[in-house]
């Protein structure tokens, strides 16, 4: 690897203006870019990393962007979000990189230059994972390993088409390294969960092998995790739709699923603090819950006719919590759902990105949690898969809800299902999340959260 020279953000502004224009209009293109439907008004250079000279045939830069938005009305002041992104600098690109275009520059220190995503690159991949192998320091930039893993020379790396939050490389199909796109500071999720569930001998996670970090101005900022790649592995997604279109039944998998979910809280508990929640913290859960929905029905309209026995799932908890029952909360997933478990070709369910939703702030996402968020995640899942089938099928989900509650109760020893009241407001308030979701993102899939919120206001469970 050459010689590195870091930049900090002061110190080359060339180096952002001459990339500003094409970052203007290239960035919100970006299927991870998280501030959609906002220009972007102009950029701050967090930190510059000069990973390969650019001076050379193939340059590489590691940037931490600040992309400048105009608020929407009545929002809080931000800063702006801040995004990783991996720029290669050649005379010209090769055909087979044609689709990482950024743009070619005219002014500034790479004038005549043309810049790409480099991680459609395969040496500028190469170079995170040797970086990762020798536990190198470049600049702001720290490449970590857990003691006593080893990272093969000669792996081929190759980026992760699929659409997601982050951008994936699978290196030789061993290794899959997650970089985050919008990055915040602080202790993220997405490695400290999977690191202390490996910690703890669960086998449900992959365990983390190295991760990328940087130290800006003394916070710490996760960029990037490294983890063993379980191929041939199929998501629970494709999986339902497939066993729902063959008509087969998908129970022994959603016990399975049951099972790895409460193995995977268990070992959370085990590795992480649990506290008691009583009346005054349930009642801040329900108030939680009570203004999503007042904030989802301006998003979406066609929630307003639901709205009033929507909310009467959420005083339902908090009336039971003034009753004097008590709830533990732990640390969670946070965002499960089908798409986030890979099944092994060895039959073995695995849970994967435990970022929590993204949307919401760090803080709120690391926080103790009642345990029936996860799983009432899942069983709006199956709710969604038996809803997206050609003709629906309430009977798969009711069978699958059965299946995984069942799974879940025979590893710990609780079945969701006796706290009724708890798990009507988890699943009131994710489906509500999904409607706002599906109107911003997929308003072709509006009807499916739409159903069960109609069905769950027709449903007093009092
Ligand atoms: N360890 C792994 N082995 C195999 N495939 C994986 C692994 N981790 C993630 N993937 C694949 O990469 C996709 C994106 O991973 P995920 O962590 O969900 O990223 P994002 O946060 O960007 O959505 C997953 O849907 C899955 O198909
Ligand atoms: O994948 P992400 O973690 O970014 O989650 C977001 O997108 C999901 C869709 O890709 C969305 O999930 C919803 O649709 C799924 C089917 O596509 C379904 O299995 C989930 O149960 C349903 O919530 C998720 O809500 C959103 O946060």
């Amino acid at each position: 690897m050459a010689e590195t020279v870091t930049l900090s953000g002061t110190a080359s502004p060339g180096l952002l203006a001459s990339l500003d224009p094409l970052l203007r209009e290239w960035l919100p293109r970006q299927r991870w870019f998280a501030g959609k439907g906002r220009p972007v008004t102009g950029f701050t250079l967090v930190a510059a990393t000069e990973l390969l000279p650019v001076d050379s045939r193939l340059g590489l830069y590691h940037l931490l962007v600040r992309a400048h938005q105009p608020l929407t009305i009545g929002a809080e002041p931000h800063p702006g979000d801040c995004y990783q992104l991996l720029i290669g600098v050649r005379e010209a690109l090769p055909p087979r990189l044609a689709p990482a275009l950024i743009g070619h520059v005219d002014q500034g220190p790479l004038a005549g230059r043309t810049v790409y995503e480099a991680l459609h690159d395969t040496r500028p991949a190469e170079v995170l994972l040797e970086a990762m192998r020798s536990q190198a320091r470049i600049g702001g930039l720290c490449f970590e390993k857990e003691p006593g893993r080893q990272i093969r020379t000669g792996l081929v790396p190759r980026l992760v088409t699929a659409e997601q939050s982050n951008s994936s490389v699978v290196y030789g199909d061993t290794f899959i390294l997650k970089l985050l796109r919008r990055v915040v500071p602080g202790v993220n999720p997405d490695l400290e969960l999977p690191l202390a569930l490996a910690r703890e001998g669960c086998s449900r996670v992959p365990a983390p092998t190295a991760w990328l970090q940087a130290e800006l101005s003394g916070e710490p900022y996760v960029l990037g995790v490294l983890q063993p790649y379980l191929q041939g592995a199929s998501d629970g997604w494709e999986l339902a739709l497939r066993e729902l279109a063959k008509g087969e039944d998908f129970g022994a998998e959603a016990r399975a699923l049951g099972r790895a979910t409460a193995e995977v809280h268990t070992a959370l508990a085990r590795a992480l603090p649990t506290v008691t929640l009583g009346h005054t913290q349930m009642q801040l859960l329900a108030d939680g819950m009570i203004e999503r929905l007042e904030a989802a029905t301006q998003a979406v309209p066609a929630l307003r006719p639901y709205a009033p026995a929507l909310h009467s799932a959420f005083t339902a908890l908090a009336d039971l919590s003034a009753e004097g029952h008590l709830w533990t909360a732990q640390r969670i997933h946070g965002d499960l759902h089908l798409g986030q478990c890979l099944r092994s070709p060895a039959g073995q369910w695995w849970l994967i990105d435990f970022e929590g939703e993204p949307s919401k702030p760090l803080a709120e996402r690391r926080m103790p949690q009642p345990v029936v968020r996860d799983i009432a995640g899942m069983l709006r899942s199956f709710d969604y898969a038996a809803h997206s089938a050609a003709a629906p099928a309430p009977e798969w989900a009711d069978a699958c809800r059965a299946a995984y509650c069942s799974g879940y109760a025979e590893v710990s020893g609780r079945d969701p299902r006796t706290d009724p009241v708890l798990l009507r407001a988890c699943e009131t308030d994710k489906a509500i999340y999904e409607a706002v979701y599906e109107a911003r993102h997929r308003p072709d899939w509006l009807p499916v959260p739409m159903a069960a919120i109609e069905r769950y206001a027709m449903t007093d469970l009092t």
